[in-house]
């Protein structure tokens, strides 16, 4: 898989070369090119905004040097046609960021991302590039954030970790949260590791039973306990016959 980003904030993605992506990286799995929009201004102000048709607050990022950054990515070629590129717009008005989009953008083999920052990026920029490409808006939360660069290190965690060979033990992909099978739309329950004791605190008997079976189920129902408590929302998703299913592989 290729990633390209393009924004005016080049530094904000150093950490795509440390932990799990860099390691990608450096065993070949990914291939990350970061790009500074203000290569493709031409002003001594290496101006990528201007003011908002309409009025109102704040200003808007400009067509040109977004126009010229993207020609030239896309000149490179990695990969065109049916599985070529998708540009991945972070914004708040995207679609919910989720662990299925997370599995369907690992599935193609290069990524375009174009976080913006000041009120957004003039909207003929996303008209333009889809008529060449599928586009996903995509939001990672329902807060204000200065950018769109913070989305883009997420969505790249959560996509470089889904990638062939870049989890060391496919086994922790299966039973995490929001992964498909039992444990999809449930929280992860909580997890323990040596001492047996700490400050007064043991561990709970079951998990030192050995008793593969019921550690299975202790663990589907804590996630259900705290899936009910911290994510109500997500418990009518569940399927209740995984359930049954999956304990009977216990
Ligand atoms: N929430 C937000 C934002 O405020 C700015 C850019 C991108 C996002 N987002 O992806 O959620």
């Amino acid at each position: 898989m290729r990633l390209d980003v393009v924004t005016i904030f080049p530094e904000y993605l150093d950490p795509l070369n440390v932990s799990l992506v860099g390691k990608a990286r450096a065993r070949g799995q990914l291939g990350v090119h970061v790009h500074d929009l203000r290569a493709w201004t031409y002003d001594r102000h290496n101006t990528v905004d201007d003011t908002p048709y309409g009025g109102g607050p704040g200003m808007v990022m400009k067509t040109d040097p977004w126009g010229d950054a993207l020609d030239t990515v896309l000149a490179e070629g990695y990969e065109t046609g049916a599985h070529g590129p998708a540009l991945i717009v972070p914004t708040p008005s995207g679609r919910p960021f989720t662990q299925e989009l997370a599995v369907e953008l690992s599935e193609r083999p290069w990524l375009i991302f174009t976080p913006a920052r000041y009120e957004g990026i003039d909207r003929r920029v996303v008209d333009e590039y889809a008529t060449r490409m599928p586009v996903y808006e995509v939001s990672i939360g329902d807060y204000v954030l200065a950018g769109g660069e913070a989305a883009v290190l997420v969505v790249t965690e959560a996509v470089a970790r889904l990638l062939p060979g870049v989890l060391g033990n496919a086994e922790s992909y299966r039973d995490d949260s929001f992964a498909p099978g039992a444990m999809a739309n449930l929280l992860e329950g909580p997890v323990y590791t040596k001492p047996p004791a700490w400050r007064g605190r043991g561990i709970p008997d079951v998990l030192l039973s050995g008793h593969h079976g019921k550690i299975a189920r202790w663990r589907r129902d804590e996630a259900l306990r705290r899936t009910t408590a911290n994510r109500p929302d997500l418990i009518e998703r569940c399927d209740p016959k995984a359930f049954d299913k999956k304990d009977r592989e216990m």
